[in-house]
């Protein structure tokens, strides 16, 4: 039989693995030595009174202990990917690709950076017929509409250039702001350059105005807290192109769901959840590639790279989501709080790819559809059946067949007929959930507000993999939050996330255990789920330690200690 060429190579790091594992060797050791002080020595040295004290800080010890622990099986066995894109097939056998990009707050998430993000992925290196942006504006902002028109105007021209010229930084603002664009093209590249440098300036211009008036463009709809599902397609595959039609356009739908303040909303899992089912009758493509606004596609590869890891026959059947490392971009050089989140993105999703699969990280990954479909639909299930769990929209439970079955969907938006529009609309509803399994077993979940985190750990319990590949040259760029107010609001909304999870049946201890996911990953998920625990040491230990030294309270060995080891 003929062996097709690779398109992915996965390395065990031995090294790190060997290091990592004689570290926590050694680490566990001081843990029982630890142990052993305080409850067999130190007991003793306490008067009955500073008992209470003793116990919290021995508390604090068990918890860091315990939380050390699971936190090594992450580093067990890290693994490195490599890719080999040339070896995929050819661009017409290529599966198409829907991008959701979400924003939710006109004020936060100026209409600038979103676009930016949009015109990014409009402008990856796919074939354009193959890719649809979904824009889901929970904000309902007029003016992100009207931006979102002048995107499709600027991008007409932008993405030509991009193709033209192989450009790299496909989003214009980092583009034009580089002091290096990395393209050696000559005076017919300078020249068209400076002219797409001009129409970008006239487009932050034209949004400039939008912002100021409220959004320009006469939408006949009104935006307010309770307010109607809008849905426009703003460009249909292919349209428009200028430079002689040699570069075309992917598509790019906006949507902004129902919203009704007597409903839940369900954040951002919600708006995913709406954008599956619009994008579902509108190009149901058998990838999702999903962005937050702030985190713009960086390089153009991305998806191709992904594809080598979902079209290896080796690896696709389970794999789940192709997940990249967030990167940012305002990070200061120092970055003494780890403000880049490298303890994640680079020591221990890559632990974790070496067992089952780094957790989903709520932007930067591609996902196949069929995995946000749950476990429980299969191929025989007839219309009835499905409608109990993905609600009752019959052109909406066609798609899911389609997708369950494997069938290649015939690319792209081919055409849009009006009542296609009301249904879609009837999918972004606020009622349309009621009755069915969305946020329950479909789609992004609800139960807790990281919803990443949550969905991706029941897909792992469910049996999915997924992988993190981690290039050289970022491929998406995001910005993390600068100020202490924002980074608060952030770790508490995290938090509180977590500790919804650790504190119900879903705490990934207990409810691992009936499924199929192996100890390790199982304990990288609860040591996670468990990070709201930190508080209670970290309050203690600030504060006991020193009473007791004021006190004359012997809670840490002295170094004259019969019992301290020299
Ligand atoms: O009701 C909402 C709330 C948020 N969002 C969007 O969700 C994204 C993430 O929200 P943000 O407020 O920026 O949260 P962060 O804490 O920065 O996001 C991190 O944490 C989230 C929760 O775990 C993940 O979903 C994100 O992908 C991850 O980057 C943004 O694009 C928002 O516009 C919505 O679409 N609707
Ligand atoms: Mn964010």
């Amino acid at each position: 039989m003929e062996t097709l060429p690779p398109l992915q190579k996965c390395t065990v790091d031995k090294f790190s693995a060997i290091v990592t594992r004689t570290h926590t060797f050694i680490h566990s050791i001081a843990i029982l030595f630890m142990l052993y002080y305080r409850l067999i020595i130190n007991l003793k040295e306490i008067p009955i009174s500073f008992l209470p004290y003793w116990f919290l800080i021995f508390v604090s010890e068990l918890i860091l202990s315990f939380l050390r622990t699971l936190d090594s099986a992450h580093i067990f066995s890290p693994v490195t990917r490599s890719v080999y894109p040339e070896n995929l097939p050819p661009d017409d056998e290529l599966p198409a690709i829907d991008v959701f990009v979400c924003t939710a707050d006109p004020i936060k998430e100026p209409a600038l950076g979103v676009m930016n993000t949009v015109l990014s992925a409009m402008a990856i290196d796919y074939p354009p017929e193959k890719v649809t942006v979904y824009l889901s504006d929970d904000g309902g902002s007029v003016t992100t509409l009207c931006a979102v028109h002048e995107a499709c105007r600027f991008g007409e021209v932008w993405i030509p250039f991009c193709r033209e010229f192989g450009v790299k930084k496909i989003c214009p603002e980092t583009f034009f702001q580089a002091a290096d664009d990395e393209i050696n093209g000559g005076k017919d590249y300078l020249l068209e350059r400076e002219n797409i440098q001009k129409e970008y300036e006239e487009f932050k211009e034209r949004l400039k105005k939008a912002q100021e008036n409220g959004g320009t463009k006469d939408t006949g709809v009104q935006f307010g807290p309770n307010r109607d599902t809008v849905i426009e397609i703003i460009c249909q595959r292919g349209c428009g192109a200028k430079n002689n039609g040699k570069a075309k356009l992917p598509s790019l739908v906006y949507v902004s769901r129902e919203k009704n303040t007597s409903h839940p909303h369900h954040f951002k899992a919600g708006a995913l959840n709406v954008l599956l089912r619009v994008s579902g009758i509108i190009s149901n493509s058998p990838y999702i590639l999903m962005l937050d606004c702030d985190m713009h596609s960086n390089d153009p590869s991305s998806a191709r790279q992904a594809m080598c890891f979902h079209l290896d026959p080796k690896i696709s059947p389970s794999l789940a989501f192709v997940q990249f490392p967030q990167r940012f971009r305002n990070i200061s050089k120092n970055d003494i709080y780890d403000s880049a989140l490298r303890n994640c993105f680079v020591v221990r999703w890559p632990g974790m790819d070496g067992l089952i699969g780094p957790m989903l990280s709520g932007t930067c990954f591609y996902m196949k559809r069929k995995a946000l479909y749950g476990t429980a639909i299969h191929k025989d299930m007839d219309l009835s059946e499905l409608k109990k769990y993905f609600g009752s929209s019959n052109e909406f439970l066609n798609t899911v067949i389609t997708c369950i079955n494997d069938k290649q969907n015939d690319t792209g938006i081919k055409e849009f007929a009006d009542n296609k529009i009301q249904e879609a609309r009837f999918l972004a509803s606020c009622t349309y959930e009621e009755e069915s399994q969305w946020g329950e077993e479909i789609g992004f979940l609800y139960h807790s507000v990281v919803e990443d985190y949550f969905t991706g750990f029941i897909m792992h319990c469910k049996g999915w993999k997924s992988v993190l590949y981690n290039p050289s040259r970022p491929a998406f760029l995001g910005s993390s939050t600068t100020n202490l107010n924002d980074t608060l609001v952030q770790g508490t909304r995290w938090n509180s996330g977590l500790a919804e999870v650790l504190f119900s049946r879903f705490c990934p201890l207990i409810y691992g255990l009936k499924s199929r996911m192996p100890l390790l990953e199982r304990m990288c998920y609860a040591y996670l789920a468990s990070q709201p625990l930190y508080c209670f040491p970290a309050w203690f230990l600030a504060i006991i330690p020193q009473l007791c030294l004021l006190n004359g309270i012997p809670i840490y060995p002295k170094r004259d200690n019969e019992n301290m080891v020299e």
